[in-house]
């Protein structure tokens, strides 16, 4: 049964919002018949529609992105062809403040994902209150395929592009899947040199010679650790000694790795791009780290059993974090999950109907909207020392995370206990209220 079906707990029972307002049929591209990324979404958002009251009335500009951008991005390469990439910058929601999201680099990128990518930034950035509206942006390319100086060239093109609509008071674009603080560094110097002046605001996960921010790189990660040690108190789940796998071993996964187990979990089993690792006792995640350093990957780590890809899902474990890509937990993935929790590192890796089977199932689902909202939030920290140019130490940069993290994380819990709903629902409770106070507090007309 889905929650849309479930009786109605909240105190708009029974004023449900017929869709009547929305008189224009959808664009093809946003019909949710088309499943996928923004397909997921607006399903969250139809979810949540019957909790919103009288801000339901604005319900419809969640569903359409403001503004897309798509841009062709043409470079020589090493061999003296020409190769041209599509990039997208998707600014879905700018009610709240500028727009803020990250970058990725992926082959099989779409605008229909960097829109949903888009959106579940508005949703984050409203969870934890940090003054943004939602964006993302991706160009359609796999990274490992093209040498240094052609992806410099890439970002850099891309960044001349979209710079029509970024900037430190417009969009802040950030690190994502496969970019990193090389990566702002040539977008930051990109925008710089073409608008002629020096914009450190104007993306953030720099390096810090460049203005960027302590704790940043770490900073999804902990936020995760920080909302699962929460929500393990909660229900009564010790960290020491849980048993612990994780899907993705990069900038997200790998830390919150390495932070369960120095809280003492076993981190039992690992899969990436490349395969599977496990061992019963738990992985030495440092020497793990290591190697993915070393071999781009975690295949061949000597000190790991064999795994069969597929196992992963069934392998036996308390928590379980996917932190590669969307869509991972699915119909044929859910039912196998042994954990008793899931902490969404990732972007929308579960389907509505995964979410529906693991909540059918007993199991906690931490939503990535407020799960991996540490990332952003350190973003927010890194903009405002950029802004102001006096720059924090790491130990204020992790106890603000922390503490916003925590926050958030309990406000949301109260919510889903008040209205008997999932912390995914809850969490979009807490988001589109804001987001739409804020549209209607701001009226239509310039
Ligand atoms: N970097 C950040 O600050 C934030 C990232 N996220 C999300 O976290 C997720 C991971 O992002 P990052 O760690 O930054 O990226 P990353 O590029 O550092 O790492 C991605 C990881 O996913 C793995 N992966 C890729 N395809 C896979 C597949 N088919 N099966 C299994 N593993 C696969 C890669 O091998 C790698 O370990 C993404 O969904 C991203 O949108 C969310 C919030 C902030
Ligand atoms: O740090 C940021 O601005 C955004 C990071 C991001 O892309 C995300 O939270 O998914």
């Amino acid at each position: 049964m889905t929650e849309s079906a479930t009786p109605d707990h909240s105190p708009h029972a029974g004023k449900r919002i017929a869709p009547k307002h929305a008189t224009h049929a959808l664009p093809s591209y946003l019909d949710p018949e088309h499943l996928g990324p923004w397909g997921i979404y607006l399903q969250q958002v139809d979810r949540v529609t019957p909790y919103l009251g009288h801000l339901a009335k604005w319900v419809e500009t969640l569903k359409r992105p403001k503004r897309s951008l798509i841009v062709d991005v043409p470079i020589e390469l090493d061999n003296g062809t020409i190769a041209h990439f599509e990039g997208y910058r998707v600014q879905h929601n700018l009610s709240r403040g500028p727009g803020k999201g990250g970058v990725r680099f992926h082959q099989d990128v779409t605008l229909s994902e960097v829109m949903a990518l888009a959106a579940w930034m508005s949703i984050k950035n409203a969870a934890v209150n940090v003054p943004y509206g939602g964006a993302k942006g991706g160009i359609r390319i796999d990274p490992r395929q093209y040498s240094q100086n052609e992806l410099e060239k890439v970002a850099r093109r891309y960044t001349s592009e979209i710079g029509l609509i970024i900037g430190p008071t417009k969009d802040i674009p950030a690190p994502d899947v496969n970019t990193n603080e090389k990566v702002m560094a040539w977008m930051m110097d990109t925008y710089s040199m073409n608008t002629g002046a020096t914009a450190t605001g104007v993306v953030t996960g720099k390096p810090i010679d460049l203005g960027g921010s302590l704790g940043r790189r770490e900073a999804t990660g902990r936020g995760v650790f920080t909302v699962g040690v929460e929500a393990a108190k909660l229900t009564g789940l010790a960290i020491e000694g849980a048993r612990v796998a994780v899907q993705g071993f990069g900038n997200v996964g790998g830390t919150a790795g390495k932070l369960f187990a120095e809280a003492g979990a076993k981190v039992v089993a690992v899969q990436d791009h490349t395969g599977t690792v496990y061992r019963d006792t738990g992985l030495d995640v440092d020497a793990l780290l290591a190697h993915v350093q070393q071999t781009g990957g975690v295949k061949d780590f000597g000190e790991a059993d064999a795994m069969g890809d597929d196992e992963f899902w069934a392998v036996d474990c308390d928590i379980l974090i996917p932190a590669a890509l969307e869509g991972q937990i699915n119909k044929d993935t859910a039912p196998r999950i042994r954990a008793s929790m899931v902490i969404e590192g990732a972007n929308g890796p579960t389907t509505p109907t995964a979410d529906d089977i693991l909540r059918d199932r007993g199991v906690l689902v931490l939503p990535d909207v407020i799960a991996n909202a540490g990332g952003v939030t350190v973003s927010y920290f890194e903009w405002v020392q950029d802004f102001s140019s006096f720059f924090w130490t790491e130990e204020e940069i992790n106890q603000r995370l922390v503490k916003i993290m925590q926050d958030a994380f309990h406000g949301v819990w109260e919510v889903a206990q008040h209205h008997k709903v999932t912390l995914r629902t809850a969490t979009f409770i807490v988001a589109c209220s804001r987001i739409l106070q804020a549209r209607e507090l701001r009226g239509l007309y310039p």
